[in-house]
């Protein structure tokens, strides 16, 4: 018979789990099942009723014992400054003051309040004169909450109460009415205040109830706290690496720049030292070729006024000595001429002296000459003379550029000095930059032997957080259940009147307000049915929001613990959307395991993951990631290993998932395969089931420990019924095919929660428990996602699947067990 169907034929009326929301009121049954301090305060009451009303049954009881005259007067005015104090209002205490004399002395010491310390000076009942009167009862009830500590002091004081009313008999007729009344008012006040006080007592229950409720609340937070720290962790590790890879460039980059410094200091010595040797080699060049010039043309002047003043002298002497002889020769001349010849000599002398004459005047004249050339000569001279003072001004000129030079030199020297200082400075520089370097090198050293051994933390961290993350998943149920709600699209109308009663605060809850039914006396009845699960997700829930949830799963199939999520519903309920979209479980989940993959790689851990297809069609397995002709024709086997519990696929292509755009490939080829048939409820409705399997094989090559973790994520065909289906023919053929593996599948896990270990599961019955049967019960976690159309149309199908969601939410599935190794 369809499970489902049989579900809403035999609990539509009485499995709504209003116990599931919150409850009306739970302060009467506390204060019920509340043991001590109500009941006491119940017994309390009742024993001063008790007590009110036994004097009143003594007083019609008289034993008739003799009055003592004598004592009458004292008694009654005895009795009157009792009843005085008795009867005065019980003083206003602050409220809670008087909760805590309540809850630590118990209602019969709030008696006391009344008078305690009169109470206490009471006459011992033994005393006669203290014991009878009508002032004398009053101390004897006052007295009695004392009793309600034990039940012997009780009847004790009860006994005591007797003998004086008896005795009183005869004093009563004496007695004037007002006494019975100021008694009256007494024990109202009394009642009064057991009231106030129980009043009191209740409103401290219901304040103990609300904090009971925060302490829920508290631990709520404190839950999703511990989830927000682990993200953080792992935040924290990928800045630990960030900073790690900075610290690795910061070092390379300093040894660079040490480098470029070392070559800097070389070159600019070098450099130095070239430009000083140069500057050197110049100024020595450059003072001896001034030298050399000075030399040559002192030299040259020297000469050149030697030869001119030799030449000079020489034509002097040359003339001097030409005259000189020509003068001698004309005196010789005129000597051997003589006298005679006097006159003619003397002619000839006038004539030689004419000739002398006009010769001295050739003389003069050549003399002039001479003087003029001797000018010449001088101008010559003074030529020469300004040339040498042009030479002079030149070798001033040179003097000044050697001094020039010199000081040029000189400060070329200052600044060989200042260069060298700089080297030095930047040698010791240099020094103090490499002691830095040898420092930070050391802390580098240091903060890697840090890290090392963070590292080892962290790989310690990771095996206790692989423990504790199964303690909390464990805690939190090995096998859970979900309800998603999606959106009304806009082209559709009539939405049903679906509820989220908590989406405040839990969101857990969601409440459907049923079909109109007609009652026995044929009225209209609506009923309301609440729901809560794990988790509900109302209609603006994202893709990404319902993934948070189950991220802690998808950790554990990493962590080597056999994983199944199901979309369970309807036809366009929201299971493809929810499973295969784009932003789907699927490629989510897959994306995370990568990066946690990767993240696991740096604790020593290597993961291999190789992802699967398989579609269920009329109880045949089909793989969808081979060829599309080979779909029907193909035949996939399911093989498992019961020694190692493990499922393996025959005749069905296995992707080894390198790269999480992989995932989009096999989703792509596997939506092109997926058989997809019209049906007259949805046009895109998918009449089998879809199984996306993700084998994750994980090796830790520090501490040798090994995990083999599955993860599957199944799309469920349409859960809706037959005759809304109106299926007929081939499709008839499908939906019973559909009908009975989801039938199948409530009863593997009817019998996984209800049976006891190695008990008999009918894994068998279906092609799809057959398939998942290692990933379903003791060794796995579940999870199911319940989707819900929101449309009245689909109601009686949306309460159909809630109830079956229920039956699953209701069912214990035994501890999952991590498929860990240690070295083989
Ligand atoms: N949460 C959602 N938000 C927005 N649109 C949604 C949501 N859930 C479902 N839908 C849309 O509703 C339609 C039906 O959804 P979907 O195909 O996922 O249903 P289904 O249950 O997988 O149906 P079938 O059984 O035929 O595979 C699709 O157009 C889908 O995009």
């Amino acid at each position: 018979m369809d499970y489902a169907k049989a579900e809403l034929a035999t609990e539509n009326e009485g499995f709504p789990k209003p116990s599931g929301l919150k409850p009306p009121s739970q302060v009467p049954k506390l204060l019920a099942s509340q043991g001590r301090p109500l009941g006491e305060l119940q017994e309390s009451s009742m024993n001063s009723r008790s007590a009110l009303a036994q004097p009143t049954a003594t007083k019609h009881k008289v034993s008739g014992l003799p009055e003592p005259a004598f004592k009458r007067k004292t008694l009654a005015e005895k009795a009157g400054e009792v009843d005085r104090k008795v009867a005065a209002p019980p003083p206003a205490r602050p409220v809670a003051n008087s909760i805590k004399s309540t809850i630590a002395r118990g209602f019969a010491a709030s008696t006391l309040r009344v008078n305690p310390n009169k109470a206490l000076k009471q006459p011992s009942a033994t005393s006669y004169g203290g014991s009878i009167g009508p002032g004398a009862r009053i101390p004897s009830v006052n007295a009695r909450p004392r009793s309600a500590y034990g039940q012997h002091a009780r009847s004790k004081s009860h006994h005591q109460g007797m003998r004086p009313a008896t005795a009183m008999l005869k004093q009563r007729d004496e007695d004037d009415e007002d006494d019975g009344l100021e008694r009256k008012d007494f024990y109202d006040d009394r009642i009064e205040a057991m009231e106030r006080d129980f009043r009191m007592f209740k409103e401290k229950m219901e304040g103990d109830m609300q904090q009971t409720t925060d302490y829920k609340e508290t631990i709520q937070q404190l839950q999703s706290k511990v989830t927000e720290l682990e993200v953080l962790r792992a935040r924290l590790e990928t800045v630990n690496k960030g900073l790690e890879a900075e610290l690795k460039d910061t070092q390379s980059c300093f040894t660079t720049v040490k480098m470029e410094l070392e070559m800097t200091q070389r070159n600019h010595s070098f450099e130095t030292e070239d430009m000083r040797r140069r500057l050197r080699n110049e100024i020595e060049d450059t003072k001896f070729e001034h030298e050399k010039v000075t030399k040559r043309m002192m030299k040259d002047k020297e000469d050149s006024e030697e030869k001119i003043r030799k030449d000079f002298e020489a034509r002097i002497d040359k003339l001097l000595k030409a005259h000189s002889e020509e003068l001698a020769e004309l005196q010789k001349k005129i000597d051997a001429d003589g006298e005679v010849d006097r006159a003619r000599r003397a002619q000839e002398a006038q004539k030689v002296e004419t000739e002398y004459a006009s010769k001295l005047r050739l003389a003069a004249m050549e003399a002039d000459a001479k003087q003029r050339e001797i000018q010449l000569v001088q101008g010559e001279l003074i030529n020469t003379r300004s040339e040498l003072d042009r030479e002079r001004t030149l070798r001033t000129g040179l003097q000044s550029q050697l001094t020039e030079a010199t000081t040029h030199n000189l400060t070329l020297d200052a600044a060989n000095t200042a260069m060298k200082e700089k080297i030095h400075f930047l040698e010791s520089d240099s020094q103090a930059q490499s002691q830095a370097f040898n420092d930070l090198h050391r802390r580098m050293q240091d903060a890697i032997d840090a890290a090392e051994l963070a590292h080892e933390k962290l790989r310690q961290e990771e095996t206790l957080r692989r423990k504790l993350f199964n303690q909390v998943q464990e805690l939190k149920g090995n096998i859970r259940v979900m309800c998603r709600v999606r959106p009304t699209h806009a082209t559709e109308s009539d939405p049903a009147s679906i509820t989220f009663p908590d989406n405040d605060t839990d969101s857990k809850e969601v409440a459907v307000l049923g079909p109109n039914k007609q009652s026995a006396t044929g009225k209209d009845v609506t009923s309301a049915y609440a729901y809560s699960f794990d988790r509900v997700f109302g209609p603006s829930s994202q893709n990404g929001e319902v993934f948070e949830e189950i991220s802690q799963l998808v950790q554990s199939a990493l962590d080597g613990y056999n994983v199944c999520i199901f979309c369970y519903g309807q036809t366009g309920s929201g299971k493809t959307h929810t499973m295969s979209s784009v932003d789907g479980m699927i490629p989510r989940a897959t994306a995370q395991i990568y990066a946690e993959a990767q993240r696991l790689e740096e604790k020593g851990w290597r993961y291999t993951m190789q992802g699967s297809f398989i579609e269920v069609y009329n109880e045949t397995y089909n793989d969808l990631l081979g060829r599309s002709e080979d779909l029907d024709k193909k035949k996939v086997e399911v093989r498992h290993d019961p020694a190692k519990k493990q499922t393996y696929l025959e005749n069905a292509v296995s992707v080894a998932l390198d790269g999480p755009e992989r995932v989009d490939e096999i989703l792509e080829t596997a939506s092109k395969n997926r058989t997809v048939a019209a049906t007259k409820a949805n046009m895109r409705s998918s009449r089998s089931h879809s199984v996306f399997i993700l084998k994750l094989v994980g090796r830790n090559e520090i501490t040798g420990e090994k995990s083999e973790g599955t993860l599957n994520l199944v799309d469920l065909a349409g859960s809706e019924r037959l005759e809304h289906s109106k299926a007929e023919g081939a499709r008839l053929k499908e939906t019973q095919n559909i009908n009975k593996s989801l039938s199948c599948l409530g009863d593997v896990i009817n019998a996984l929660g209800s049976s006891k270990e190695g008990a008999h599961i009918p894994y068998r019955n279906s092609k799809l428990t057959y398939l998942l049967q290692y990933s379903l019960g003791g060794n796995s976690k579940t999870l199911m996602f319940v989707m819900v159309s929101p449309l009245q149309a689909h109601l009686q199908e949306t309460i159909t699947s809630l109830k079956f969601a229920t039956k699953v939410h209701n069912t214990h599935i035994g501890t999952a067990r991590k498929q860990t190794k240690t070295k083989d």
